[in-house]
């Protein structure tokens, strides 16, 4: 009988991480949660107290104990800077395009897409390119992918998965925290649903310094995420700056096998404004890495599509609540 033996992925050149900056830069001050204790007993509690804090003040916080092993995790890095090495009238179809403009958050997205993307009304252009790949689900199977993604779909759909599987973990944290059912807001993003949720590889392309000069220095401009968690692979090049309640930019720092997590618009309006989430932006990296091609991992978790999001309160918080909204304990 004739066998069916799926192809293996082609092979690829293995990514480097770069190596840490030795410059001495105002970081961050981030709770690192060790998950890996999240089954015991006990444990998701004793998560939730040390989690607390971290929501409540800057929404930003890197988690370890993932499971996702270096190797894992470096072999995505490779997928997408072997994606960002093609040239660019191979990976910039005009029918694949992202444009947030329209939004659509799937597919690549150029820097200087159009060529109009110019900063600060200045003639300096945007460095950014990025690309983003949706669940595997028959509901987003027409949205836009290029093919150079096929050969790695089963790969990328389990480290998809995967995501979505530890961002569920973090949910059924807050929801601890929020006296809530434990699943209140991991039953409201599933894999199957159909969602914005994507993965992300995105470089940045490094500029002279006259011209990072003019655009005082700025590599993305100072935003919040949409969604309801973004998990960051934790990355060396320093550049990732939060805006501390202080009003003061701090880097983030580089945490060894962590995850950076950051909470999302759509769930702080979800939890009444109690998580936080936190402006952000990306500057040139310090000297030893201002020629680094800063490339990055992303999940972002976006609530399934036909999820309400109406506001829910924490319970020691509900007491004064006036009523008028939906905040009803159901549980
Ligand atoms: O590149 C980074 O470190 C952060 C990027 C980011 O904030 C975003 O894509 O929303
Ligand atoms: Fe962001």
């Amino acid at each position: 009988m004739p066998s069916v033996i799926s192809p293996e992925p082609p092979a690829l050149p293995t990514w480097k991480r770069p190596a840490p900056t030795k410059v001495d830069l105002p970081w961050a001050d981030i709770s690192i949660i060790d998950i890996s204790t999240f089954d015991e007993p006990g444990g998701k509690e004793k998560l939730a107290k040390q989690l607390q804090h971290a929501v409540e003040t800057t929404g930003f916080f890197s988690v370890t104990g993932t499971g996702f092993t270096d190797e894992e995790v470096t072999r995505q890095y490779s997928i997408g800077q072997a994606f960002m090495n093609l040239p660019k009238d191979i990976k910039d179809k005009p029918e694949l395009r992202c444009d947030f403009g329209k939004g659509n958050y799937f597919g690549y997205r150029a820097a200087n897409q159009a060529g109009e993307k110019k900063i600060m009304g200045t003639e300096v252009l945007d460095n950014v390119e990025s690309v983003n790949i949706a669940k595997s689900i028959p509901e987003l199977a027409s949205e836009p992918r290029h093919e150079f993604f096929n050969q790695y779909l089963a790969e990328i759909e389990d480290f998809s998965r995967r995501s979505l599987a530890l961002a569920s973990k973090i949910f059924t944290l807050f929801a601890l925290i929020l006296e809530l059912p434990h699943d209140y807001f991991s039953s409201k993003h599933l894999y199957s649903s159909k969602s914005e949720d994507h993965l992300r590889y995105m470089i940045y392309r490094p500029r002279s310094a006259a011209q990072d000069a003019l655009v005082d220095n700025r590599w993305s401009r100072a935003h919040t995420d949409f969604g309801s968690l973004t998990l960051l692979w934790s990355q060396n090049v320093a550049g990732l700056q939060i805006k501390t309640k202080e009003g003061d930019w701090k880097y983030i720092p580089p945490v060894d096998g962590g995850i950076i997590c950051n909470v999302g618009d759509a769930m702080q309006f979800w939890s009444a404004g109690y998580l936080k989430s936190t402006t952000h932006r990306v500057t040139r990296p310090p000297a030893d890495q201002d020629h680094i091609h800063r490339l990055g991992l992303f999940y972002f978790v976006r609530p399934g599509d036909e999820v309400d999001i109406a506001p829910r309160r924490r319970r020691c918080c509900r007491d004064w609540d006036d009523g008028a909204d939906s905040v009803e304990v159901t549980e």
